[in-house]
């Protein structure tokens, strides 16, 4: 997959770039991620990126003139056909489903903003689709631009490797993840539930698709109204909201 990021503060994304599982899979030519900064397509001796916003009101706005050649070189250092995204709170809310559409795509460009946003002209005849990583505000679309790699590279082929990738069963499935341990078997008078030491691989996979599902039940009954339940499923739920009451 091959990214490349339209910022004015592209130092960020060494966040992403050099370390944990989104550096490995850069080192190990799965993701590439490049930077274009608007800044350097400034053309004034101030390399003015950002202006008074018409119709007035506090803030700037960021210009459309060096977003635009950003945009271009960002496009050009990537294959063919790039997916152009902005990052804003006016998007898709991002979702496990979504990072999955995305990282089926061969290359994106993500525009990362700054101040009180972008001229909408820049938008209209740039940019693809605008996605959400939440409802909140931030500062810049930096931090956003990275969630969204951190997500979809973690379901890159070859990424996280087989043992890691049933960890996100529960998730692929819409459901909450289930409790997880290690050593020491005993931590402040709790142990571990006897189950997982049981060596009992298939009582192990019904224990903690029972956990995941009750913890969904408990905490997210919204997203469980989106999945459509199996009979073991729907067995192992009665199973764990009957043990509430115990
Ligand atoms: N929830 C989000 O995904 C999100 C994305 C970007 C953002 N802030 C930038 C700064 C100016 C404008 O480009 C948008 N805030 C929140």
């Amino acid at each position: 997959m091959e990214i490349s990021v339209v910022s004015l503060f592209p130092e960020m994304f060494a966040a992403v770039r050099d370390y944990g599982v989104t550096g490995r899979a850069v080192q190990n030519g799965l993701l590439s991620i490049q930077c274009c900064n608007p800044r350097d397509f400034t053309t004034d001796r101030h390399q003015t990126v950002d202006d008074r916003p018409y119709g007035g009101g506090p803030g700037m706005v960021m210009k459309t003139e060096p977003l635009q050649q950003a945009i271009a070189v960002a496009k050009a250092s990537v294959a063919p056909g790039a997916t152009v995204i902005y990052l804003s709170p006016q998007g898709r809310q991002l979702t496990q489903a979504g990072l999955a559409e995305l990282a089926a795509k061969p290359s994106l460009v993500l525009l990362a903003g700054r101040y009180e946003g972008v001229d909408e002209r820049l938008i209209d005849s740039e940019i693809d689709e605008e996605w959400s990583i939440g409802d909140y505000v931030l500062s810049g679309g930096e931090l956003a631009a990275m969630v969204m790699i951190d997500g979809l590279s973690r379901l890159l082929p070859g990424v996280l490797g087989h043992h890691l990738s049933a960890e996100q069963d529960s998730f692929a499935e819409g459901l909450l993840d289930c409790p997880h341990y290690t050593r020491p078997e005993h931590f402040r008078g709790m142990a571990v539930p006897g189950v997982l030491l049981s060596g009992n691989h298939e009582a192990i996979r019904r224990w903690r698709l029972k956990q995941s599902l009750g913890r969904t039940w408990l905490r997210r009954r919204d997203l469980l109204e989106q999945v459509e339940l199996s009979d073991e499923q729907n067995k192992l739920l009665a199973e764990f909201i009957r043990e509430l009451d115990d």
